[in-house]
C-alpha cells in the first residue's frame, strides 16, 4: 500500500530530514514507526499525505508514483487516508459531532449519512451520548478518542497516528493502541509513529526506526515477531 524507494527531504535551508528511505508498508498491515525526536517520523508521514515532497526517490501509494500527483489530485489522495495527531487539532467552540462530522461534510454527504456515519463512529471509539459535549468538557483521553472518531468516520483505508498516545498514561495509551488493532483487524492499514518504546514492545508489531533520517535494520520493516499480534 504504501512503498518508499531511495527517498530522501531536504527543508528550504538545508536540514536533511530522511535520507535513501527504503520501506514497504503493506496493505491490511499495521506496523509502527520510532525514532529519537527529529529522526523524521513526522516528515515520513508528512510525504504520505503529500504536506511534504521528497527531493529524491520514489513514495508509491496503491501503486501510483505521488511526485505524479497534481495539487488539485490531493484532496482525493488523503480522503482515504485517516490522520490522527498527539495535539489532536480538535474545534474547541464544536460539538464533538461536528467535529467527527467535519470530513463527511467537507465530501459532502447528506445529513441523514452525516448523522448515522457519526454516531457510529462515536460508538467506536467509545463516545457514544458525548456528541453534544464541546471537546473542552472532555479529558485528554476523550478528546484523543474525539480525533480518532474524526479519522475514521469516512471509513479510509489507511490510518496514519503521529504520536497518538503521547499524552496519555499508560493504560489509556494502551486503549488507544487497542483500538487502532480493531481497525486493522476490519482491513484499515494503520502506520503509528510513537517515541513509546514501551508500547511497542508490548504490542510486538513490525517496527520502522529511523534514526538521523536513516532507517535502521535493512530496508524492510523489521521486527521480532514478524507482525504477530500482541
Ligand atoms: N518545516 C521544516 N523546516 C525545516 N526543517 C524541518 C521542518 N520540519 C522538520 N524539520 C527538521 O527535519 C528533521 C526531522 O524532523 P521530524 O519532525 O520529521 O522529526 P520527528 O522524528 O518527527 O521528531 P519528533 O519526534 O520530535 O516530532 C529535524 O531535524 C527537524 O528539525
Amino acid at each position: 500500500m504504501i512503498r518508499f524507494e531511495q527517498v530522501s527531504k531536504v527543508y528550504p535551508g538545508g536540514q536533511k530530514a530522511l535520507s535513501d528511505v527504503n520501506f514497504h508498508l503493506k496493505r491490511g498491515e499495521m506496523a509502527f514507526l520510532t525514532g529519537h525526536s527529529g529522526a523524521g517520523k513526522s516528515t515520513l508521514l508528512k510525504l504520505i499525505t503529500v504536506i511534504e515532497r521528497a527531493n529524491a526517490g520514489r513514495v508509491l501509494i496503491n501503486g501510483h508514483d505521488i511526485a505524479n500527483l497534481s495539487r488539485s489530485d490531493v484532496p482525493f489522495l488523503r480522503r482515504d487516508i485517516g490522520m490522527i495527531f498527539q495535539s489532536h487539532h480538535l474545534l474547541m467552540e464544536k460539538s464533538v459531532f461536528d467535529n467527527v462530522a467535519l470530513p463527511l461534510v467537507i465530501e459532502g454527504f447528506s445529513h441523514g449519512e452525516i448523522k448515522k456515519r457519526v454516531l457510529a463512529a462515536l460508538d467506536m471509539v467509545g463516545l457514544y451520548g458525548k456528541e453534544r459535549h464541546n471537546p473542552i468538557m472532555l479529558s485528554g483521553g476523550e478528546q484523543q478518542r474525539v480525533g480518532i472518531a474524526r479519522a475514521i468516520v469516512n471509513k479510509p483505508p489507511l490510518l496514519l497516528a503521529d504520536e497518538p498516545t503521547g499524552n496519555l498514561d499508560p493504560k489509556l495509551s494502551m486503549d488507544i493502541l487497542r483500538l487502532f488493532e480493531t481497525f486493522n483487524d476490519s482491513g484499515t492499514t494503520v502506520l503509528i509513529a510513537t517515541h513509546d518504546l514501551g508500547l511497542i514492545a508490548r504490542m510486538k508489531y513490525r517496527t520502522l526506526t529511523l534514526k538521523h533520517g536513516h532507517v535502521l535494520g535493512g530496508e524492510e520493516l523489521t521486527s521480532s515477531a514478524d507482525g504477530v499480534k500482541g
